[in-house]
């Protein structure tokens, strides 16, 4: 289910104001059917990492099928006043926002490709109006996916083939954050939620054990567990930390025992304080001792990769790992910084006029173009990315140049294959691309995350991937900022 189903609302005014008065700008001033090209991207891999996952087209595409202001939404407009009380957004403004049908040409690169800074992960081409109004709703449905997808991927990633369950709801910034992090985090590859919504909307299977709360209401914990049991015979894994978490996890013992006796056999233990690493390597002795192998060992308590990485070195023997607040709160960078902004324009006479924004820092200048991404594959390995503009095409010596220090240049072997990474999603406002299963999203994260050295996956300083701008788009690019720096020293001078 998508986004706009969720929410059974239009989604026409999830968007900031300005865009709104810079549409009622741009049909003022006769400009609305100007076509422009927009890319959204970000400039630093989330968490000091050397990947992002991509994540959250699904919910995008929704967005802009359903892209259509309702009679309740031009009522709002049409009461907004500015500060001289007067109407806001004008009669004819609003005539054109009823009639608006989405018409624009859209690429991406789909959910669960492995991305990197500068790379466009959605582009955008068609009249200037529609593809401003979109800025900010794309933006804040890739960007957070794509973060929350990114996080889940270091958190299996670290736990090494064992089963990672998302329990982050009740500490989600809010219910949507809960919903859109349970999706983008199976994306990232945990293999269930807690979160019963997702569940249903998304087809995630779904996990869960029990509250400290349901121990506290009998006066006895091994009551709480035999009680539990007996209600879930098959499906029972108890939490032994409420009280003196080694008493707790003999008295488990006990319960599955029992159980063992009437057919059932308990599933697992949840440690929730403590020390993990020792609690865990204890209560797999105590459970192998009592012949109970196969009672799984899962741990939660503020958990995230770094803590998964070093209890793994201390030995403990946790084999399912519950992975709340940190994940879906994305806790140590709670946003990504994906920006959307202006590449092309075209003129009255049809000829592109390409567009920058120029910064003190050649990070922060975006390129110019309608921009394109060309992966190159050394057998079963991506060695590096190359954004190139369509209308320029690729030079024949295949070089491109590092995108903040010009001096550094990279050609690839005529043995590297290669593919383009953003695919037509929409044609003159028509959908072309269908969205694969949830299932199918999380195994191309997994496929694509194995395509990639592990040194660029390691946590600490990880190797930085190569992308470059191509040749000639470089030179483009350097032309238009000299171009733009000289405009400025001769409005100084
Ligand atoms: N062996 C370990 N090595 C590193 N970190 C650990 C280890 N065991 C537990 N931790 C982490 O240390 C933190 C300790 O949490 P906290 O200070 O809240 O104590 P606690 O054990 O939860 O106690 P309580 O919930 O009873 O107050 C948690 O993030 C937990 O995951
Ligand atoms: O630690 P997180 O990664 O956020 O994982 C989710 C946490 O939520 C629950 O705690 P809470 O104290 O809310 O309830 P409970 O322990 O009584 O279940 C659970 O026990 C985990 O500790
Ligand atoms: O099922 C659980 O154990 C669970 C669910 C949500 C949060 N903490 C734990």
């Amino acid at each position: 289910m998508n986004i706009s189903q969720r929410y059974q609302l239009s989604l026409a005014l999830l968007t900031d104001m300005y865009q709104l008065t810079m549409a009622q700008g741009y049909w003022k001033k006769e400009m609305q059917e100007q076509e422009a090209v927009f890319h959204l991207y970000f400039r630093s891999n989330p968490f000091k990492g050397g990947y992002t996952v991509c994540a959250g087209l699904e919910d995008a595409l929704d967005l802009l099928r359903n892209f259509k202001f309702t009679e309740e939404d031009l009522a709002y407009l049409k009461g907004l006043k500015g500060s001289q009380n007067q109407q806001l957004f004008e009669d004819g403004f609003l005539d054109h926002l009823r009639h608006l049908e989405f018409t624009c040409d859209v690429d991406a690169i789909p959910e669960g490709t492995v991305v990197f800074p500068n790379e466009p992960l959605l582009r955008i081409k068609g009249p200037i109006l529609q593809c401003q109004l979109l800025e900010t709703p794309l933006l804040t449905i890739l960007n957070f996916q794509t973060l929350i997808a990114t996080k889940a991927a270091r958190v299996v990633d670290a736990a090494q083939g064992d089963n990672v369950l998302e329990f982050g709801m009740r500490r989600a910034q809010g219910p949507d954050g809960a919903i859109s992090a349970a999706r983008a985090a199976f994306i990232g590859g945990v293999g269930a939620t807690s979160n019963m919504m997702a569940g249903q909307l998304f087809n995630i299977p779904v996990k869960g054990t029990h509250a400290h709360s349901w121990v506290m209401s009998f006066d006895e914990e091994q009551d709480a567990f035999s009680s539990y049991a007996d209600v879930f015979p098959h499906d029972s894994v108890f939490l032994v930390d409420t009280y003196k978490t080694l008493d707790g996890i003999k008295k488990a013992i006990e319960v599955a025992r029992q159980m063992r006796a009437n057919g059932s056999e308990l599933r697992g233990i949840r440690l929730d304080s403590g020390d993990l690493a020792y609690l865990s390597i204890e209560g797999r002795r105590m459970l192998d001792e009592a012949s109970f192998p196969k009672v799984s060992i899962l741990a939660s308590n503020d958990l995230d990769e770094h803590l998964i990485q070093s209890l793994k070195l201390q030995g403990a023997r946790i084999d399912t790992w519950g992975i709340g607040t940190k994940l879906v709160t994305a806790y140590d960078q709670p946003a990504l910084g994906g920006v959307y902004k202006l590449a092309a324009f075209r003129q009255a006479d049809g000829e592109w006029d390409y567009k920058l924004k120029l910064s003190e820092q050649l990070i922060k200048i975006s390129t110019p173009g309608i921009l394109q991404v060309r992966r190159f594959y050394q057998g079963n390995t991506i060695v590096g990315d190359m954004i190139y503009s369509e209308p320029l095409e690729v030079n024949t010596s295949g070089t491109m140049v590092h995108p903040n220090d010009p001096t550094q240049r990279k050609s690839f072997s005529k043995e590297c294959h290669y593919e383009d990474l953003l695919v037509p999603v929409f044609r003159s406002g028509k959908q072309v691309y269908d969205s694969p299963a949830l299932g199918a999203i999380q195994q191309r994260t997994k496929q694509q995350l194995s395509l990639l050295h592990e040194t660029y996956r390691r946590f600490l300083n990880p190797h930085i991937y190569k992308v470059g701008l191509e040749e000639r788009l470089h030179d483009q690019k350097m032309n238009l900022i000299i171009q733009l720096r000289k405009k400025e020293q001769n409005q100084e001078a």
